[in-house]
């Protein structure tokens, strides 16, 4: 899938430093970064680095303290606003009172769309993480995969260009992480969106990606950005290869280098 010039995600010397009780946490620190229109980015790093604190500011919900960042040209805020992103969270997190429809149908509600375009978004959009005919069902009636499909689903169903999940996979088995990957693999290069993904697994980041961003803690900062030079078509297999094998290589040694054993 082509990635364009065209800037989605610029953060700039951005930095975050929460008070705490235990006195300041420098959760991000001079963070520079262009996310352009087509890109997957993975974030990756040890726990505490500040990923899912990047993506938070990205979505409004945490404010930087320094620097600057802009979405699709706009502040954080106005980008919420104009419903720039969708959100998938680490659990799947669905109502279980609601069925899957209703689930992804409930920021439709908000934002006020009528019947008919809920009903064809909702079909869309389960078409897309092929979960055609379980609309119905409740959560509890899903696997843990297909629950997570659901809930790609409902950030879908605005139909924003870019995506931001926080470890989508992490509490799955790997054989249907590995099956998730492929599925996510397709949808992005079917709807063309733009992806930053938090992971904490090589393999994923590297499998996933078109960019990967290296990072360590204390405080969270990028140590490394590495443009992957696999194809764009990526059976599972593409794993065992000598090129694939190299980027994982690069991003472990970023990895270690970024981790003090003493912290
Ligand atoms: N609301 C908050 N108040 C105070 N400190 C916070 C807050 N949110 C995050 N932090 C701290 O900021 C740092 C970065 O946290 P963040 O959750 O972004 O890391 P992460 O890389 O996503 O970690 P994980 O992989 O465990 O999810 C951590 O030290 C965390 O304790």
């Amino acid at each position: 899938m082509p990635i364009s010039n065209e800037t989605v995600v610029r953060a700039t010397g951005l930095g975050l430093t929460f008070q705490t009780n235990d006195g300041p946490v420098n959760a991000l620190t001079g963070v520079d970064l262009d996310v352009r229109k087509g890109d997957f980015v993975s974030f990756i790093g040890p726990s505490g680095c500040g990923k899912t604190t990047f993506l938070r500011v990205i979505a409004d919900l945490e404010q930087p303290t320094s620097g600057s960042i802009s979405v699709n040209g706009m502040s954080p805020e106005e980008a919420r606003k104009a419903r720039a992103y969708g959100y998938v969270f680490q659990a799947a997190a669905l109502y279980p009172w609601r069925t899957i429809e209703k689930n992804i149908a409930l920021p439709l509600e908000i934002m006020g769309f009528s019947a008919d375009e809920k009903k064809k978004r909702i079909e869309r959009t389960l078409d897309l993480v092929n979960l055609t005919g379980f609309g119905k069902k409740f959560p509890w009636q899903l696997s843990g995969g297909m629950q997570q499909r659901a809930s790609i689903a409902r950030a879908l169903a605005f139909d924003a260009d870019l995506l931001l999940m926080d470890e989508p996979f992490g509490a799955l088995d790997e054989i249907v992480r590995d099956h998730l990957n492929e599925q996510l693999l397709k949808l992005w290069a079917r709807t063309n969106k733009t992806i930053c993904f938090v992971t904490h697994s090589i393999p994923e980041a590297v499998y996933l990606s078109t960019k990967i961003v290296v990072m360590s803690p204390r405080p969270g900062r990028v140590t490394d950005i590495i443009e992957s030079t696999l194809p764009a078509e990526r059976p599972l297999g593409i794993r065992e290869t000598p090129e694939f094998l190299a980027i994982a290589h690069r991003v472990r040694e970023g990895l270690r280098a970024g981790h003090s054993y003493d912290e």
